[in-house]
């Protein structure tokens, strides 16, 4: 996995593109996004895009991705532009070809310079072909987000962003090829941002991952235990990590940032020799920091799951273990949700994942005179993961039900289940 260095981590603020990239309908978020490429996001897009087409495989001959065709294209509009100016001068333009509609045609090409006509999989969605797939992760490297990134696509160049919505906006506005983001850990619990975000975008999930999360206690070289009164980290590590600060008897007050690794960096710049931060082995090298104490973690066997995302869905198969999200809202009354359930029940699908998050748009609405006694209520909406292929009839019909009992659903991806076993680790 390649990675790109921290200091072009991708933020809300350098991400602007030409409206016209944005390939789904507007929202509030990314409407106050500026329309037009600022000088940082130009750096940092210039770091980020795959390296510029050598000119040798500008002849036509070596045409292997769309950039290269874009450009050899570019090449040929310009070539066919001087050789014309050069015939211009040479023949008066005379020998320019009449066609019947009377309008004139281009000077004739070489038949072995003819451009090759697009196929299908120039315009294949991601990966360009022969490029490097970019993968847009939340955090700096050494978060443990990289890692995810880096399991789910081995030879990838991870791409550092600041916050979860721009990682989705990166692959929206083409930046990366894909996002891998947390959702929920084993010991933490979901991660409701990013289920707030699936909703709100319209990425697809094309995969799950599986990270065992090691956290270690980092410090600055010559630093002892004693000598901490703050410990920072990403919320959930340091919830993570809950007990066992208390049994190591720290006297430490708990801050949280942004990600795991950023805080070992904060660390590090700023010379913070009374903090220490959680985060991984590969952190503390990155930033030069030593390890006050290893597996940290309350419980060994502590598991994150992330999921991939992107642009498009992939074509859901019945010959691996598939898993399917979905998430659907209902009118009111609780036999709706009872109904859903029994549609998988009754299919033998097994669920592996439920979780209801109030509704945003419609958070709380005032019940009226003749419910006296309850004063208000949430609407919710419902995440549910179940083990089948949206390929598999079952699944099809399942969801013919659901669709029956509630007032919007949509499936958020089918996707094959990540098996590798693990084990306690000591990443
Ligand atoms: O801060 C990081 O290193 C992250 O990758 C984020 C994150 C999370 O959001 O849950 C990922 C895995 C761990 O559970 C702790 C933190």
């Amino acid at each position: 996995m390649h990675c790109v260095a921290p200091s072009s981590s991708i933020s809300l603020k350098s991400i602007t593109a030409p409206a016209a990239v944005i390939n789904r309908p507007s929202h509030a978020k990314i409407q106050c996004v500026a329309s037009r490429f600022d000088a940082a996001a130009a750096a940092s897009n210039q770091q980020l895009s795959t390296a510029a087409p050598n000119t040798s495989n500008f002849a036509l001959g070596g045409i292997k991705s769309r950039s290269d065709w874009q450009s050899s294209c570019a090449i040929l509009a310009s070539k066919v532009e001087s050789q014309q100016q050069n015939a211009d001068k040479s023949t008066g333009g005379a020998d320019k070809i009449t066609v019947v509609n009377g309008h004139t045609s281009l000077d004739l090409v070489a038949i072995n310079n003819l451009p090759k006509p697009l196929t299908i999989a120039d315009l294949s969605p991601a990966p360009l072909h022969g490029s490097t797939l970019r993968v847009a992760y939340q955090g700096v490297p050494g978060a443990y987000s990289e890692a995810a990134a880096g399991k789910a696509y081995p030879n990838c160049e991870a791409i550092p962003c600041d916050q979860f919505e721009v990682a989705f906006q990166a692959v929206e506005l083409w930046i990366a090829d894909r996002a891998v983001l947390p959702v929920e850990n084993s010991l933490g619990g979901s991660i409701h941002r990013n289920y707030d975000l699936l909703l709100r975008h319209r990425l697809h999930i094309v995969g799950e991952v599986q990270l065992p999360v090691h956290h270690c206690l980092l410090a600055l070289p010559g630093v002892r235990k004693e000598f901490l009164n703050r410990v920072i980290s990403h919320p959930q590590a340091l919830s993570q990590c809950e007990a066992t600060l208390t049994k190591l008897g720290l006297n430490v007050t708990r801050e949280a940032v942004d990600d795991t690794a950023g805080a070992a960096e904060f660390v590090a710049a700023n010379n913070l020799r009374d903090t220490a931060a959680i985060a991984s082995a590969r952190a503390a090298e990155l930033y030069g920091m030593n390890i006050l104490a290893d597996g940290i973690q309350d419980d060994s066997s502590n598991v994150t799951r992330f999921v991939m995302l992107a642009r498009e869905p992939i074509i859901p198969r019945v010959d691996i273990p598939f898993k399917t999200s979905i998430v659907f809202a209902h009118e009111q009354g609780t036999s709706v949700l009872f109904k859903v359930l029994s549609a998988f029940a009754f299919r033998n699908i097994s669920l592996t994942k439920i979780e209801s998050r109030p509704h945003r748009n419609r958070p709380i609405r005032l019940v009226g005179d003749e419910n006296v006694g309850t004063a208000k209520h949430f609407e919710y909406l419902f995440y549910v993961d179940f083990e089948a292929s949206m390929a598999d009839v079952r699944a099809q019909n399942a969801l013919a039900e659901v669709q029956e009992f509630t007032s919007f659903l949509r499936v958020l991806g089918s996707y094959p289940m990540d098996m590798t076993p693990w084990s306690p680790s000591s990443q």
